[in-house]
């Protein structure tokens, strides 16, 4: 049954979609849409296929999503200085950057989605804040939330539970913002924790605040219940009836070209590739034998590659050649843990064979691969 009225509305949509300047008049006013992925990178895609095909002139969109675990980046944002990468990793969490700018958020069940598509000239995010606001005093009227100057909203006064980015194209713009019901509040701020120290960069920092559930001011409060009630005002302000339309981020059908899309955003080379510029300066302890050395390390990173590299240890604790080696063949790569695996097993067949060389290279290269 569900699955029919979906079918039947994502066909619905799809003529909408591929005649944009049909107007129709039945639906004139507003669309709502919700994705029936959690895929982050699929969800990221529908909004740019919306973004880049759909005539906003007689018909506002508001898209809903849901992710499972992920970490979203802004547009012009450095991933080593805004989470922790090697947690993500091991907890499978994961990361994209979005087109919008501003600060890193982290996503699961627990965290709703909302974008509002208009055409560049209609872009209100204060009002669509407040059409949230409403909604929320409307299903729990003691609630205590407002939109700040930056376009948080907050919870007493004090906790944040919606953050807003936006995107402005040439005729259409979007504005999209998080609102937390029961996100896991100790992995959020857990992956949101770099561990460098010496990392310098022009990116855009994020700007971290305490964050609160609305789960915990009410235990009653399901993100399905959110949704509906904020799919609801939205109909009311539209005029339009409160029906939303199920859409597949996977279907080609109904979004031509949006796998495209998808991989495009999955690609190591936007997620990483479009970072700024940075440097990374650090030091770390090897302990090997009865000795323990000091190894000073200093990177230059473009594009997410080594573009400069200079490590500083003992020299005869490894051959300079060696390490000259290291550098040469550093420089360049990704700054990224699989592709310095690969290069230094690839490097320690050159490497002379004796195993206390062998250990003395290893330990050098693990701790390297452990800054990325
Ligand atoms: N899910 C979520 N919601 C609200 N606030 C969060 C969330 N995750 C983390 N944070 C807090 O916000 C700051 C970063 O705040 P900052 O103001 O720097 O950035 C933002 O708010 C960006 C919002 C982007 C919204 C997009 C909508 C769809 S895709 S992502 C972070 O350090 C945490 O303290």
């Amino acid at each position: 049954m569900v699955f029919q009225s979906s079918l039947k509305n994502c066909l619905q949509l799809s003529c909408i979609l591929r005649t944009p300047k049909a107007g129709f008049r039945s639906s004139s006013g507003g669309l709502i849409i919700q994705s029936v992925s959690n895929d982050v990178y699929q969800n990221l895609a529908v909004e740019d296929w919306i973004h880049d095909h759909m005539n906003l002139e007689n018909r506002q969109v508001l898209f809903l999503w849901r992710n499972s675990p992920a970490v979203v980046i802004g547009r012009h944002q450095n991933p080593w200085q805004e989470c922790n990468l090697r947690l993500l990793r091991q907890k499978n969490i994961k990361l994209a950057r979005r087109r919008s700018g501003g600060g890193t958020v982290y996503h699961d069940l627990g965290n709703i989605n909302l974008t509002f598509f208009t055409t560049r000239k209609k872009y209100e995010r204060m009002e669509n804040l407040k059409l949230v606001v409403k909604a929320l005093k409307a299903l729990r009227p003691q609630l205590d939330v407002h939109v700040t100057d930056r376009y948080d909203i907050l919870l007493d006064r004090q906790y944040k539970i919606s953050g807003t980015a936006a995107k402005l194209g040439r005729t259409t713009a979007y504005h999209h913002c998080t609102l937390l019901c029961n996100a896991d509040k100790f992995v959020l701020s857990s992956v949101l924790k770099s561990p460098y120290k010496g990392l310098k960069s022009n990116a855009t920092p994020s700007v971290p605040a305490s964050v609160k559930n609305l789960f915990e001011e009410d235990p009653s409060l399901t993100c399905e219940m959110l949704l509906d009630a904020i799919a609801e005002e939205y109909a009311i302000q539209h005029q339009i009836d409160h029906q939303i339309t199920l859409i597949n981020p996977a279907d080609e059908t109904v979004l031509p070209g949006i796998n495209n899309k998808t991989k495009e955003l999955q690609n190591w080379d936007w997620v990483y590739g479009k970072t700024p510029k940075f440097s990374v300066s650090t030091c770390f302890n090897i302990a090997y034998k009865d000795s323990v050395i000091d190894v000073k390390i200093d990177m230059d990173v473009k594009h997410g590659r080594i573009e400069g590299c200079n490590i500083d240890l003992p020299d005869q604790w490894l051959p300079l050649a060696l390490c000259s080696e290291l550098v040469k063949s550093l420089t360049g790569s990704k700054f990224c843990p699989n592709e310095t695996t690969t290069l230094a097993t690839t490097l320690l067949r050159v490497c002379p064979q004796d195993d206390d060389m062998h250990s003395r290279w290893n330990l050098l290269c693990e701790n390297m691969i452990m800054l990325m």
